[in-house]
């Protein structure tokens, strides 16, 4: 297992890019620590294929290298690099049993038979295909066949990384939430430096201790599911993680005062002057609906149940732009008929082009 860096990474799939717009990885410098599980989130076109293709050897980066352990791997292939991958599809032989499927890496590596067959076994047990150790793996169902296509990843200990690039997507909705946490439990059991890309933030937060978030060919940040949630570095990470996403509001700062519109909330802390695109971030979460004459006055346009909670959908009075301001209210409180929403100020954070801001002082 290795630790992964990435130095000064940049990647164009132009012969002579001009400028930020033609690369499709901007520049990435982070090192991923050695048995960490990190998922790479993002849309679809942010660039985590790029990056993963980079990281196995399939991609030479335009710039910047790649580095496992000390190593500088930047220029060796896929098959010099010691990584197992598992792909979207199931990659595996068709006309060999199972038990054949899972033991194949590591003949091709010469282990002793016996330590194949214990490691074999062990691979069957935890992922429940005992019963179908001996059958030919073509009569298989696709999930079946993918859980074998993960178990040849993970069968071998001595890879520097596991990349997984979407490797639930062929597999029953309701056996997903079970392949997720058997690999949960794999990466606890053996320590495995393990990449996870998806565009599924339920598949990456459950996956992951570390998400690393890309948003148009950068990484906007990398941190544990509950960083992500409470403190968003960048607007595109409180819009992409939750739901629904984290309202995101124009503003303008005064101190430690945020003019929404007409109206204003306060904030814990004072910001400096800020010249740019300001806004001001707030997690549905986070907002009450109260009577009138506590909060920031508004309209109620629509109401969503979801279950234990109900989405209030409203707007400021007095803004005529039909921005939406969503709240969570659990599903027994009453909605008041003036309503006024009531901001957490613990929990706003302001944004200057689309970057957290530090207040004054902090
Ligand atoms: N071989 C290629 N040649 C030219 N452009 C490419 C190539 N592969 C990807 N791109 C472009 O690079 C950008 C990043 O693509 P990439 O496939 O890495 O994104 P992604 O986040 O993995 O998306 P998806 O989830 O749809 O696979 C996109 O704008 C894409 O069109």
């Amino acid at each position: 297992m290795a630790s992964i860096t990435l130095k000064n990474l940049a990647h164009s799939y132009h012969p002579d890019p001009k400028g930020p717009q033609d690369f499709a990885l901007k520049s990435i410098d982070h090192v991923w620590e050695d048995g960490g599980a990190y998922a790479l989130l993002g849309p679809s076109g942010c660039g985590k294929t790029t990056l993963l293709n980079i990281i196995s050897g399939l991609l030479v980066p335009s710039r910047g290298q790649i580095l496992f352990n000390d190593k500088d791997v930047t220029r060796l292939a896929p098959e010099q690099r010691d990584i197992a991958q598992v792909f979207q599809f199931p990659v595996i032989y068709d006309t060999m049993t199972v038990r054949e499927n899972l033991a194949f890496p590591l003949v091709n590596r010469g282990l002793a038979k016996n330590e194949i067959a214990t490691r074999v076994h062990k691979m069957l047990d935890i992922l429940e295909l005992q019963g179908k150790a001996d059958r030919k793996a073509r009569n298989l169902t696709a999930d079946d066949k993918q859980k074998i296509s993960l178990g040849r990843g993970l069968v071998r200990y001595d890879v520097n990384a596991i990349l997984f690039d979407e490797p639930l997507t062929v597999i029953d909705p309701h056996l997903k939430w079970q392949l997720r946490s058997k690999l949960r439990e794999l990466h606890t059991q053996f320590g495995h430096t393990m990449i996870y890309v998806t565009h599924d933030q339920t598949e990456a937060l459950t996956f992951a201790n570390k998400v690393v978030v890309m948003y148009e060919g950068e990484v906007v940040q990398i941190g544990t599911p509950e960083e992500l949630f409470e403190k968003p570095a960048h607007t595109f990470v409180g819009y992409f993680i939750g739901s629904p996403g984290m309202n995101i509001l124009p503003t303008v700062i005064e101190g430690n005062r945020a003019r929404l519109g007409q109206h204003e909330t306060m904030l814990t802390q004072s910001y400096p002057a800020l010249t740019g695109k300001v806004e001001l971030g707030i997690r549905p979460e986070y907002i009450r609906v109260v009577e009138r004459g506590q909060g920031l006055p508004v309209q109620i346009r629509e109401v969503e149940d979801i279950g234990r909670f109900r989405i209030v959908r409203a707007t400021l009075q007095g803004d005529d732009s039909g921005a939406i301001i969503n709240s969570l209210v659990p599903e027994d409180q009453s909605l008041p008929a003036d309503a006024d929403l009531l901001f957490n100020a613990e929990k706003v954070g302001v944004y200057l082009n689309n970057h957290i801001v530090s207040a004054q002082g902090s």
